[in-house]
């Protein structure tokens, strides 16, 4: 996909995919740390945009400033019409102590549109027992969260953010410590949540996992080092440029 920049400085996409999400010079960090430089960047609507990138490159920190979690320092991020973000961490940034079952836990997905505490519809409990199925952690359902495998404890954190049916589901290494299956899972509910008309952004370290998406944003010591296409951006050479290090074949 390749991007032009208009006259007001806002960007779309010449293949004619609506962006849903445009970052604009955008610079942001922590207390003692700006980590994004001067971002520019478009996420395109329902499409699955992958964000890549070495250890501590800011991975987190951009998903954290479009989820609006964290402000920009400065410049711009336009997230259009998109309703809030449903926004599904690490599972390391979890506490393993919480006392809720996984279905509270998933459940409380649906919180975004009730508010919390509110007793759940019918069709609320539907979602979160399909929701549940999607990531084949329906037999999982009354255990403890705190008692499950870190894996199975990223399924149930996946599984609470597509409960809450926003138009902007952001995942932090959703795959990471995963079986082969969990993997293919994820990435099967990932595409299905695009062709629903969702938009995905995720963070990945797996080549062939951001090779499979269909925008990638690449980022390098908080600056974006390329976005497009990620056949396009993943070349032999940026990869040996940005991991000091060959393309696994
Ligand atoms: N809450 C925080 N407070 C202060 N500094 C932070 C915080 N979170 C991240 N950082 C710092 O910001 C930088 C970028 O971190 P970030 O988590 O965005 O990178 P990342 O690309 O997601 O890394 P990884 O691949 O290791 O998950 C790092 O130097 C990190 O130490």
């Amino acid at each position: 996909m390749k991007i032009i920049v208009v006259n007001s400085g806002s960007l779309v996409t010449v293949d004619g995919v609506r962006p849903a999400v445009v970052l604009h010079e955008v610079s942001a960090g922590y207390a003692r740390e700006l980590v994004l430089q001067r971002v520019t960047a478009c996420v395109p609507s329902a499409r699955a945009t992958v964000v890549l990138g070495p250890n501590g490159s800011g991975k987190t920190t951009l998903l954290n400033v479009i989820a609006g979690v964290l402000a920009p320092v400065s410049g711009a991020v336009d997230r259009a019409s998109t309703p809030a973000p449903a926004y599904v961490p690490q599972h390391s940034a979890v506490s393993d102590t919480l006392p809720m079952t996984v279905r509270d836990a998933v459940a409380m997905g649906r919180w975004a549109r009730l508010g919390p505490w509110r007793r759940l519809s019918t069709q609320d409990k539907e979602i979160v027992d399909e929701c549940l199925a999607r990531l084949d952690i329906d037999g999982l359902a009354t255990r403890k969260l705190g008692a499950l495998s870190g894996g199975q404890r990223q399924r149930a954190l996946v599984a609470q953010g597509l409960a809450q049916r926003s138009g902007l589901l952001l995942l932090d290494e959703p795959s990471t410590g995963l079986d082969l299956e969990a993997q293919r899972r994820i990435a099967e509910v990932l595409r299905q949540e695009c062709a629903a008309g969702r938009t995905v952004v995720h963070t990945t370290h797996d080549l062939d996992e951001a090779l499979r998406a269909d925008h990638c944003l690449l980022l390098n010591a908080g600056r974006l080092v390329a976005q497009g296409a990620p056949a396009d951006v993943l070349t032999e050479d940026t990869v040996r440029a940005v991991w000091h290090t060959s393309r696994p074949r």
